[in-house]
């Protein structure tokens, strides 16, 4: 299969297999509307007027502009311009409405670049004043100076144009003002900070300093950067340069005294703890995992503490865990011990240095046991209010008579927090520790009619389907990368009446719902009788608040294939006369009116 089209726009994976053109690739924030001009500053607050108009212009690698941010691509980068030019520079840091200093650091294909920010000439609308004092050099927070207002706000215009530009959906129908409207407002979170219940920070060789700005001077990157040990988050865009992070608002207050004492003992040169090198590839310390779940006798914090490391010395680690474990929240402290040279969290091996292997937390009534490297929902409470949404927009009967398949079932919530009214449920999960939780978590709340299958859900074939009977209702949860074509095929020719897809990735949740809304050729749906197309989108950003979105689209289906009865009576779309290659089936996809209609 060709290379996967990673789209820093839509945040990754698009069409599988295959390359958009870098063009196509920047639809998808083109398309988003301007914010309203922020008010006309007093003459004496006029910054210096912009340079003029650029027509033609093209950055050059190095070069410092002079920028202003008009939108949020996904995962928070800024949508700016130089004055007068329409060619796209993202930006981190950036904000709608505001100008800043930028140097043009990467140019991707002649289609746009990437600029880092040196500094705000002008703030942004809806500026609010960050409470974190590294939020604007840390890679975990990108937008805590925009009102969270505004950051909902501009959630909710990329998700819209994904939808239109990639999942061909009319914008209209989109955001109609009927009650039937496809894109649903977005449900806040009520907490803005402390929502995560995991955060991972990294151990590092090289310490990101914090910028400081002097007058009128433009500080060179290098100079941020020193050589020192360091423990916290990346700085945007570099996998080697840690930020020193001693308190982060995302975390739990508990899990923020472990990164204190943590902090305050990990260096001291008595205890020879070196953090990996990720150019040299030596030194112990990779990352320092803290999650933090709820006693389910108590409800108070429980904390798992979890050292990443580059090889198994527990001697090492023991002053560290003697004092994180004077934390009366501390439950658990775990090693993975991970050798490769790889930056990822998750070790060959898992050995339990203190307390118990896992902690536990408590959604709709159900309790959940997590260990070190399973699937959990970040945002409990988000997570909470997403189940509830699942299950009202579920809408099982009640009777026991339906068929739950649970698809990306990761530990089993979701399918788990169903199945009390449902007949029986099917999870399917490609991570053995996961199937052996969610196994777990059925028996430690005496649900008996669920049952958990490990397996890759991007690897099916014909067989797949046989071993339960058809499903009444499909929940698919699938990672950033969206669902494997085999799937969608196989969702099609199923026709379950009903489709839960939550997602957490806009941009590829957008592709798949265009596969499945606006029709495949040589699919083909028989039979009558009322079929719904739920779909709830988690839109995540790294670090940022999770907020839901609900699409809500019913039809009903005749003779035709299913997508085209969501595309004629439903959305009644513009046909385009276009065909596109899909290299995942080796078939053609087809917009052609004839072909949407079964008549092929
Ligand atoms: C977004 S999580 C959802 C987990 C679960 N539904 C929940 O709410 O906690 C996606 C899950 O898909 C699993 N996964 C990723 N790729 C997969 C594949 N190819 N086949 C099956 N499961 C996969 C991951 O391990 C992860 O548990």
């Amino acid at each position: 299969m060709a290379a996967h089209a990673v789209s820093p726009l839509t945040g990754g994976l698009l069409r599988r297999g295959v390359t958009l053109h870098p063009r196509r690739r920047l639809l998808a924030v083109a398309a988003v509307a301007p914010e309203a001009p922020a008010p006309t500053p007093a003459p004496s607050q006029l910054p210096p007027s912009p340079a003029p108009p650029r027509k033609g212009y093209y950055p050059k690698r190095g070069e410092t502009v002079e920028l202003t941010c008009e939108a949020l691509a996904f995962k928070g980068k800024g949508v700016c311009k130089v004055a007068g030019s329409t060619f796209v520079l993202l930006c981190d840091g950036a904000l709608p409405g505001e100008r800043l200093l930028a140097r043009v650091r990467r140019l991707r294909r002649g289609a746009f670049a990437e600029a880092a920010k040196l500094r705000t000439l002008e703030p942004h609308h809806d500026a609010v004043e960050a409470p974190c004092p590294l939020a604007a050099d840390c890679g975990g927070c990108k937008t805590q100076s925009l009102a969270y207002a505004a950051q909902i706000r501009h959630k909710h215009l990329q998700v819209r144009d994904l939808l239109v530009n990639f999942g061909k959906f009319d914008p209209k129908l989109l955001e109609s003002s009927e009650p039937d409207a496809i894109l649903k407002p977005i449900v806040p979170c009520d907490e803005i900070f402390r929502y995560r219940n995991k955060m991972e920070f990294s151990f590092g060789t090289k310490r990101w300093m914090q910028r400081v700005w002097k007058e009128e001077e433009v500080v060179k990157e290098e100079v941020n950067e020193a050589d020192g040990y360091a423990l916290g988050l990346h700085a945007p865009g570099f996998f080697d340069k840690v930020l020193h992070v001693e308190k982060c608002f995302l975390q739990s207050e508990p899990a923020d005294k472990v990164l204190a004492v943590v902090q305050e003992t990990w260096m001291d040169p008595a205890l020879r703890l070196t953090p990996y090198d990720v150019h040299k590839h030596v030194g112990f310390l990779k990352h320092l995992m803290i999650r933090t779940g709820r006693n389910i006798s108590t409800g108070t914090p429980e904390v798992m503490v979890n050292f990443v490391t580059s090889c198994y010395k527990p001697d090492l680690l023991m002053p560290l865990v003697d004092n994180i474990t004077k934390i009366p929240e501390v439950v658990s402290v775990i090693n993975n011990v991970n050798t490769s040279v790889g930056n990822t969290s998750v070790g060959e091996q898992e050995y339990t240095l203190y307390g118990k292997p896992n902690i536990t937390e408590m959604l709709r009534g159900l309790t959940f046991q997590i260990s070190a490297n399973s699937f959990f929902q970040t945002n409990t409470k988000q997570a909470d209010v997403l189940y509830k949404l699942i299950e009202d927009s579920a809408r099982l009967k009640g009777d026991g008579s339906e068929i739950v398949l649970d698809l990306f079932c990761g530990t089993g919530t979701i399918g788990l927090t169903l199945a009390r009214r449902a007949k029986h449920v099917h999870g399917y999960e490609v991570v053995p520790e996961a199937i052996a939780d969610a196994r777990k978590n059925a028996k430690l709340n005496g649900i008996n009619n669920a049952t958990f299958v490990q397996g890759d859900l991007n690897k099916i074939n014909e067989s797949f389907g046989k071993e339960f009977p058809k499903p009444d209702i499909i929940i698919s949860d699938p990672n950033r990368p969206g669902m494997h074509m085999k799937l969608i095929k196989w969702l099609l020719e199923v026709k379950a009446p009903r489709i839960v897809y939550v997602s957490c990735n806009p941009a590829t949740c957008a592709r798949d719902l265009d596969y499945l809304c606006h029709g495949v050729k040589f699919f083909r749906c028989s039979g009558k009788g009322r079929t719904h197309l739920l779909i709830a989108v988690r839109h995540e950003y790294h670090g940022e608040i999770l907020d839901l979105i609900l699409f809500i689209t019913g039809y009903t289906f005749h003779d035709f294939d299913m997508t085209e009865e969501l595309f004629y009576l439903l959305f009644g779309l513009a046909v385009e006369n276009n065909t596109r290659h899909d290299p995942g089936l080796g078939s053609y996809w087809t917009t052609d009116p004839k072909t949407r209609l079964g008549l092929c």
